[in-house]
């Protein structure tokens, strides 16, 4: 569970997050969707603690991440956008450090990292220095990290930035799987047919500001209404 109360964000001048309030649900994925620019990473930023807000709150599972990060960043998988790792490792060495810092047990972890290296084609890449991979396998790479201490809330930054068809699909499968496990999914994308295809509740966000927030089904009936389709609906409202 995400709550998100009055969140806002300026640098110097700019308005970069306006008083964004929000609650996503267990077992929910959902989407913001916005052009480059309206505010989907300060959010993100915000509501993983990596940034401090001008005003307001977030809660992850009920936990100020302001008041108490630790425990709330310890329910929390995050993949940003650019994706940071200790280049001079390898893919399970690096593995490994993220499975210390969560305090996992070693052996469990290891095996979760052999079942997710086989889910996204991983295996392959092991021998390699993270710095030595392509962009594809980084992204995955950073994917399953966040994934190994089975966050109950996982945030994804453009998952689908640098994937081929067929990890873009796995990627896909694998935040829906999440939701049905009972996670939070929280994924930022401008791609409409990426919120389109996997979203259950899509929140349009633009110049800071949400401007709609509902269930594909909503969004549907408002094309119906209307007779535009998602990507005229969109470009209607940040227009
Ligand atoms: N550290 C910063 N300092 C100053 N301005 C910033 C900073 N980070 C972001 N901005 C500005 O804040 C606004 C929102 O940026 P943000 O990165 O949140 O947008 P976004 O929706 O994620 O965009 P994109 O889809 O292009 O990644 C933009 O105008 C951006 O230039």
């Amino acid at each position: 569970m995400i709550q998100i109360e009055n969140l806002s964000m300026h640098y110097g001048e700019l308005k970069a997050l306006d008083s964004l309030s929000l609650e996503i649900r267990p077992g929910e994925l959902f989407a913001f969707l916005g052009p480059n620019g309206a505010g989907k990473t300060t959010a993100i930023k915000l509501l993983t603690g990596l940034m401090k807000p001008m005003s307001g709150s977030v809660h992850i599972c009920g936990i100020d991440i302001q008041k108490e990060p630790l425990k709330a960043k310890s329910l929390l998988g995050y993949v940003p956008d650019v994706a940071v790792f200790y280049e001079k490792l390898n893919a399970p060495e690096f593995m490994h450090f993220i499975a210390e810092l969560f305090e996992m047990d070693l052996h469990h972890a290891a095996a979760r990292t052999k079942a997710l290296f086989t889910q996204f084609g991983l295996h392959e890449h092991c021998g390699q220095r993270i710095e030595n991979l392509s962009h594809g396998t980084r992204q995955r790479l950073a994917i399953v990290s966040a994934l190994l201490h089975e966050p109950k809330v996982f945030v994804i930054d453009e998952p689908m930035v640098g994937l081929d068809p067929i990890h873009a699909r796995v990627v896909k499968e694998e935040l829906k799987r999440q939701t049905q496990a009972g996670a939070t999914v929280l994924m930022s994308t401008h791609l409409l047919n990426i919120a389109e295809e996997v979203a259950d509740r899509i929140g349009i966000i633009h110049r800071g500001k949400l401007l709609f927030v509902g269930t594909l089904k909503e969004l549907h009936a408002a094309q119906e209404k209307q007779g535009l389709n998602l990507e005229e609906i969109f470009l209607e409202m940040v227009s």
